[in-house]
């Protein structure tokens, strides 16, 4: 698919589209987490995207939202399925969801829903889902004890590119080579002509090294999960809880095995021996001057317990020279300076937990000539550090590179993990969704071959059981509604009846079916609408430019109306009653000889009647009586009746409770 052909995507977006890996199919597969990596892009406009895609993929041009009143259900139809989300990524992935006019979108997206309906929506994996987040790709690590080195200029700009994380040197001869072992730990050589050259040093002649990143640079690998550990944790934790650890596509004991052997800064942890030579390495000096005290404390203790007998040769020479003690305790006490210096190097061997190898190095920081205090050899501490050192470097090296060759094979699996999990969360918000509403998954009906819709000229709608979320009451409280439509009709009744309501809830319930998403009714079908237009009541009389807007927005409705769904709360509002119900009565009279459907709400459903020159069909919202001076209503509009009005129900009563020919004078004129 061309990029820029989708819509909404400009030669802008489409350039930084350009960067993904595989542009065409990521934008194709909808996940929105996948097309925000392109730079730039963020998860909103991924979303855009990703509905952009779609609408193409299904030639899908219609917008079905017309009007501000439409886009404002369609709002609060994506807000319903959203607050049930638990990550970000899902309430962007919902937002690829919009009202179609395309049957194969429609049919798509119900197949979508279908499954998740079957999904239970378990606290436990909604806790887990809380962790998990698109995986991200780390900083470059810069890796300064190892590099590439090449002769070749191409190749040497290849390199710059494939593995920015090393140092790229140009070399033209093996003493070139030889110049950067002694900078560099490890030497890694791109050029096959220099086989078997002989240099000392750690060099290695790799010419596939650009290709194999997991052995050239395994902390690239390692940084990147270990700056994703915590969402990959997440995500074997959903894969768990919701029971489908089984059918993860990555090995999560593996994945969890490898994640242990992980630190947070891509270091390995949790292995004795590296552990071991790094606080050998980090001890060292500490562990030497508390074995000197050790060594100290001993010849002290030894000099204390000494009765010791001076020749006056040496006597005189002590006054004379300074303190020759050194050779006093050479020959008094070397039996005591042995041990402690034995028992200097023991306290060393201990404290640093060396090998036999390493201790026979250690033998030599004590060992010089006697002295109290005694001295160490700093050259034999310095060797010993050197090879601890190098002792640790080698085995994190080697345990990095195993690391690095086990989450090698994990590296494109995790990708699935992560989006499966946050797919799930997806999925898991329209089940919550048709869960918490009682929803169903409606029938959408398509238009015939020959245009009209299935099941007769115009299909409309038909609700059965519906029951708005949206509404100012408890869910629990919202009485259920039935309510078709087929061609036009006027909707009357009582104050507060619950007309807008009624509107509300066709609105949301044909928005939601166009989404392909269940709605809130015991059954529903609607025609799949090429357009819906809500016009909201008016706040109050529209002075005249905005009159005159208005009736030109109708004028416009009423041009080529075949598959539009019209729904028009109190218009009447906008001027005087009279000339309201001519209006109106006009407006449906346009629509009436052609394939739409439109409820009109008014209280001048008679006027109109009268104003019209056909038969306009009038349904009723109907009070069953006042109970204790409050309305009982039956929400569900009667088919072809004009409902009684709230003023007209109060005379009625008056009429029956009093003995006065005034009530009865006044209802006959309702
Ligand atoms: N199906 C329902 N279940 C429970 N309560 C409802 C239902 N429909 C409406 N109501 C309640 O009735 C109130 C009035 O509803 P609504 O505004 O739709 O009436 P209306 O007939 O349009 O009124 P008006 O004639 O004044 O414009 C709502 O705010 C809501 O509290």
């Amino acid at each position: 698919m061309e990029l820029e052909a989708i819509p909404g995507v400009g030669e802008k977006t489409a350039r930084a589209l350009r960067a993904l890996d595989d542009p065409e199919a990521t934008v194709e597969s909808g996940d929105v987490a996948a097309i925000a990596r392109a730079p730039g892009v963020n998860e909103a406009r991924a979303a855009r995207v990703a509905r952009g895609a779609i609408r193409k993929r299904h030639d899908d041009a219609g917008r079905v939202l017309a009007t501000d009143r439409s886009r404002e259900v369609y709002r609060d139809a994506l807000g319903l399925l959203t607050e049930r989300a638990v990550t970000d990524y899902a309430e962007k992935r919902l937002e690829t969801f919009y009202p179609s006019g395309s049957g194969s979108r429609i049919a798509e997206a119900q197949a979508f829903a279908a499954d998740a309906m079957d999904y239970d929506p378990d606290p436990t994996v909604l806790d887990a889902l809380a962790g998990v987040e698109p995986l991200t790709d780390p900083a470059t690590v810069r890796v300064r004890d190892r590099c590439l080195a090449t002769a070749d200029a191409e190749r040497y700009a290849e390199a710059e590119a494939a593995v920015p994380e090393l140092s790229v040197e140009t070399v033209e001869d093996a003493r070139d080579i030889a110049e950067l072992a002694r900078s560099y730990a490890t030497v890694i050589v791109l050029d096959e002509s220099f086989a078997g050259m002989d240099v000392e040093g750690d060099v290695h002649v790799r010419p596939d090294a650009l290709e194999t990143p997991a052995e050239t640079v395994p902390e690239r690998l390692l940084a990147f999960f270990a700056e994703n550990r915590d969402r990959l944790e997440a995500a074997i934790g959903v894969h768990e809880a919701a029971g489908i650890a089984a059918d993860a596509p990555a090995d999560l004991d593996r994945l969890r095995d490898a994640l242990a052997r992980l630190d947070d800064d891509g270091t390995i942890v949790g292995d004795a021996e590296l552990t071991r030579l790094t606080d050998a390495v980090d001890d060292l000096d500490a562990a030497v001057s508390t074995a000197e005290s050790v060594a100290d404390d001993r010849l002290r203790e030894a000099i204390r317990e000494r009765d010791v007998t001076i020749e006056g040769t040496d006597f005189l020479s002590l006054v004379e020279q300074g303190a020759r003690v050194d050779s006093l305790l050479d020959r008094e006490l070397a039996d005591e300076y042995d041990a402690a210096m034995a028992s200097a190097r023991d306290h060393l061997v201990d404290a640093l937990e060396l090998e036999p190898d390493e201790a026979e190095l250690a033998g030599r920081v004590f060992g010089g000539d006697p002295s109290f205090p005694v001295d160490h050899d700093e050259t034999a501490v310095s060797r010993l550090e050197t090879e601890l050192a190098a002792a640790r470097d080698r085995r994190a090296a080697r345990l990095k590179a195993e690391l690095a060759d086990d989450l090698g094979d994990l590296r494109e699996p995790v990708e699935a993990l992560v989006r499966d999990a946050l797919e799930l969360d997806v999925e898991l918000a329209v089940a919550r969704f048709a869960r918490d509403f009682d929803c169903v998954l409606p029938e959408v009906v398509g238009p015939d071959e020959d245009g009209t819709a299935e099941g007769g000229e115009t299909a409309g709608f038909r609700i059965e059981g519906g029951r708005s979320p949206l509404l100012d009451v408890e869910f629990a409280e919202v009485d259920p509604v039935d309510y078709a439509v087929s061609g036009t009709t006027l909707l009357s009744g009582v104050n507060s009846g619950g007309k807008t309501s009624t509107l509300d809830l066709v609105a949301l319930v044909v928005v939601l079916a166009q989404m392909g998403m269940p709605v809130p009714a015991e059954s529903a079908t609607v025609e799949r609408f090429e357009e819906i237009h809500y016009y909201a009541k008016s706040q109050g009389t529209l002075d005249a430019g905005a009159f005159e807007a208005t009736l030109r927005d109708f004028g416009d409705l009423v041009e080529g109306a075949d598959g539009r769904l019209v729904l028009v709360d109190e218009l009447e509002s906008i001027t005087e009653p009279g000339a309201s119900a001519k209006i109106i009565a006009g407006i449906l009279e346009a629509l009436d000889g052609q394939d739409a459907t439109a409820v009109f709400v008014s209280h001048l459903a008679r006027e109109i009647r009268e104003a019209a020159d056909f038969d306009i069909a009038v349904d009723g919202i109907e009070a069953e009586g006042l109970v204790d001076g409050e309305l009982r209503v039956n929400r569900s509009p009667k088919k072809g009746h004009l409902a009684r009005s709230t003023p007209e129900l109060i005379v009625e009563k008056l009429a029956g409770d009093r003995e006065s020919d005034f009530y009865g004078t006044l209802l006959e004129k309702f």
